[in-house]
């Protein structure tokens, strides 16, 4: 059965046979690559191929890489970003920013980022990065947004239309450039953009530190997110939703801090669920930046369970050594997750989308539904 998500002209291949017991891992893995999947949360510097941070080195003169060898490359970003710690999570990105400071480097980068998330089965992404720190070359802000969209469109184009990718324009928390990223954000919304991001290190760094630039986006109508809740507990949770006004969370899964055993929730949590607050939860980061002990520990499953407007993403396909389609194995391994649950959270992040809502609901009702009834019914 072959689904044409009207609008796209783009035929949606279903997989044929569907295991929903999960008995196999092979038609598991295979199910879960081609189901329609949905990222709120990935970073565009933290998903590079490794192949291509190589050649971005070599033709830009950047000689700090720890190896040549693609694959060794991606295993090291990994172990590196392995540390129990956010603060030597961040670290690696200054490899991948390093080469990420042309035009060419940045159209090239976001277009194998689209064609990257297609190929995993994504049909809607939102991808972050802080144009801030890719000026060192002598590009302006205006410049570094406009090659990101143009690499992004040219994906799209790649692959026939099988994915829609907007950014969020992040300001980094250590810094005192996010009004200006904000005023960004404002300028080109519409054009590519459809959100603003804070990001960086939480310790030391509370959103409130950047309360003009969210009043900024408020007064503009933007829409945006905060990084909270990772590094740093409820608090932070608390100032990035009723001090700063965030839409949706980044991470937040220290929301746990704010509920109690048998599941009674206290006044920050239930503000956050019972507004649809959506939290973006990436676990395999997670568990690399100490926020989370292992898959089957995570509180994603806690949280979905109490109710909350939980969604699943990758944060740093590269840093992570993760897909999305990764993450829902994981989860699959975990809380025996099948087509049910995964629909349920694909049409979570859909809905949680800066997208206006009409564009949501064609997302839901022609592509994630129609692709998941095929599923099960194939
Ligand atoms: O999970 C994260 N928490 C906080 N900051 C992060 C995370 N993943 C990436 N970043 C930072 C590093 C990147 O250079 C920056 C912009 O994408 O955002
Ligand atoms: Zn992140």
């Amino acid at each position: 059965m072959r689904v044409t998500p009207p609008g796209s002209g783009v035929p949606y291949t279903p997989v044929m046979h569907l295991s929903d017991n999960l008995a196999s891992t092979v038609s598991v893995a295979d199910w879960i690559r081609r189901a329609p999947k949905a990222v709120l949360h990935d970073h565009l510097d933290g998903g590079l191929r490794p192949a291509t941070i190589i050649e971005l080195a070599r033709a830009c003169g950047y000689t700090g890489l720890p190896t040549e060898d693609p694959a060794e490359l991606a295993v090291w970003f990994r172990d590196a970003a392995d540390s129990g710690s956010l603060e030597r999570y961040l670290e690696t990105f200054a490899h991948t920013c390093a080469v990420m400071q042309t035009r060419e480097a940045l159209v090239r980068v976001a277009a194998e980022c689209a064609e990257d998330l297609a190929a995993d089965g994504v049909v809607y992404a939102e991808v972050r990065y802080a144009p801030e720190q890719h000026l060192a070359a002598g590009l302006t802000l205006d410049e570094v947004v406009e090659a990101v969209n143009e690499g992004f469109r040219e994906g799209e184009r790649r692959t026939g239309g099988r994915i829609t990718v907007g950014t969020l324009l992040t300001g980094m928390r250590h810094t005192d450039r996010s009004l200006e990223i904000a005023e960004l954000t404002v300028a080109h919304r519409d054009r590519g953009v459809c959100g603003f991001d804070i990001a960086g290190g939480e310790i030391g760094n509370p959103p409130s530190r950047h309360l003009p630039a969210f009043q900024h986006l408020k007064r503009n109508n933007c829409h945006f997110t905060i990084h909270a809740g990772e590094a740093v507990g409820a608090e932070s949770i608390h100032e990035a939703v009723q001090v700063c006004g965030a839409e949706r969370i980044g991470h937040g899964v220290r929301i746990t801090d704010d509920i109690a055993e048998d599941g009674t929730l206290g006044h920050l949590a239930a503000y956050v669920r019972d507004n649809r607050i959506a939290l973006e939860v990436c676990p395999t980061s997670n568990l690399q930046t100490g926020a989370a002990k292992d898959y089957g520990s995570h509180p994603i499953d806690r949280l979905r369970r109490l109710g909350f407007r939980v969604t699943l993403n990758t944060d740093n396909r590269l840093v992570s050594g993760t897909t999305m389609s990764e993450e829902f194995q994981h989860m699959a391994d975990a809380f025996g997750y099948g087509p049910e649950v995964f629909e349920e959270l694909t049409v979570a992040a859909v809905e949680a989308a800066f997208l206006p809502l009409p564009e949501r609901r064609r997302i839901v009702d022609e592509i994630v539904r129609p692709g998941y009834a095929a599923l099960r019914s194939a």
